[in-house]
């Protein structure tokens, strides 16, 4: 196993002396060569449990194991001999991620200098090696970030995050910034680098279908819980948490979308019971004074949902319809 967190907890100081619980014992594992998606709208703590397995935040509970050692409170010199040269982050914006004074040369050679790897001419070899692995020219390697497209410039995120050749890569929304046909060619390039190298990823993101793609197990978040988690295709196709079934409905043709009503709570004031119960269209009292554990399912290995009437809510359902659905990716582009 890579990675694996339990019960993990994340809060941060607000004003007036509170803080916000953000993530709320996750416990979560990534297998080597494992795809783990990570779903939940807007708010539900994606970047928070990235940032913290990656320990650029210093968890305020629980435990985050990287390759077996407890890295939940290790210093700097210590998170830097394993953490940083093992795991690698790709973000959602590669505009912002990279350096727009570095010549893509020197961006994709920083680790490996900050790491004392190599000769300065070594380095530079393994830096036009890995832009000709992610499906660039090694001409490219003399020009600026601002030269390039988009998607080119999320391919140089991604070969910056590979140079340490790392086990795990983080993955933060990193086609949301992308346009949609240029998202599946990422995407493909994702599932190519896994298959050649044998990466292991925490693929986040708000889109349950992408994720269902490429994912072999997928966790589902609202408001800092896993509220569901299991295989991919059981996830996306057999939902049974009612929250799991709105998000697998969004690319369903308008008339047979649902949603859930109203804005997700505030994390300040979250609700009792099951946090998604205001929300939710099958909520019965229990819902809102006992919370539910994650729970196996008996018919499915490793299928686990913190719902109290678990598939109560099925698709076919046709509940509430959907405001505007977000734009598709054309999925038959990617492979
Ligand atoms: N350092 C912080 N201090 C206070 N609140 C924070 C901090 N970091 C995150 N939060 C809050 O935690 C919540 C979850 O944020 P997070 O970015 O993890 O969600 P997300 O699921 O990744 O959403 P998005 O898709 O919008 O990025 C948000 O309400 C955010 O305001």
């Amino acid at each position: 196993m890579i990675l694996q967190t339990e019960n993990l907890e994340q809060s941060f100081p607000v004003s007036g002396g509170r803080r916000v619980q953000v993530l709320n014992g996750v416990s979560i594992s990534v297998n080597a060569g494992e795809t783990l998606g990570v779903v939940g709208e807007s708010g539900s703590g994606k970047t928070t449990l990235g940032r913290a397995v990656m320990r650029l935040s210093e968890p305020t509970g629980g435990r985050v194991f990287f390759e077996g050692r407890d890295v939940t409170h290790a210093n700097s010199a210590h998170l830097r001999r394993i953490l940083r040269r093992r795991a690698a982050m790709v973000f959602q914006n590669p505009s912002t991620s990279l350096n727009p004074f570095l010549k893509l040369v020197d961006a994709l050679t920083e680790p490996l200098a900050v790491h004392r790897i190599g000769s300065r001419s070594e380095r530079r070899q393994q830096a036009y090696d890995m832009l000709e692995r992610v499906g660039l020219d090694r001409a490219q390697a003399e020009r600026y970030p601002q030269e390039l497209s988009g998607g080119q410039r999320q391919r140089v995120g991604v070969a910056r995050a590979l140079m340490l050749n790392p086990a795990l890569v983080v993955a933060d929304e990193p086609t949301a910034s992308l346009d949609v046909s240029v998202q599946a060619q990422v995407v493909n390039l994702f599932q190519d680098l896994q298959r050649d190298l044998g990466l292991a990823y925490l693929f986040i993101s708000h889109d349950l279908a992408l994720v269902s793609h490429l994912s072999h197990r997928i966790a589902v978040m609202y408001l800092g819980r896993v509220v569901e988690i299991g295989p991919a295709a059981e996830v996306f196709d057999r939902p049974k948490h009612p929250y799991t079934v709105v998000l697998s409905s969004m690319r369903r043709p308008a008339g047979e979308q649902l949603t859930p009503g109203g804005d997700p709570p505030s994390l300040l004031s979250p609700p009792t019971g099951c946090a998604f119960h205001p929300r939710c269209p099958i909520a019965r009292p229990v819902c809102s004074t006992t919370a539910p554990e994650l729970t196996a399912l008996a018919e499915t290995k490793g299928h686990e949902v913190a719902c109290h009437f678990p598939g109560d809510l099925e698709l076919s359902g046709g509940l509430e319809t959907a405001v505007a659905p977000p734009p598709p990716i054309p999925l038959e582009a990617v492979r």
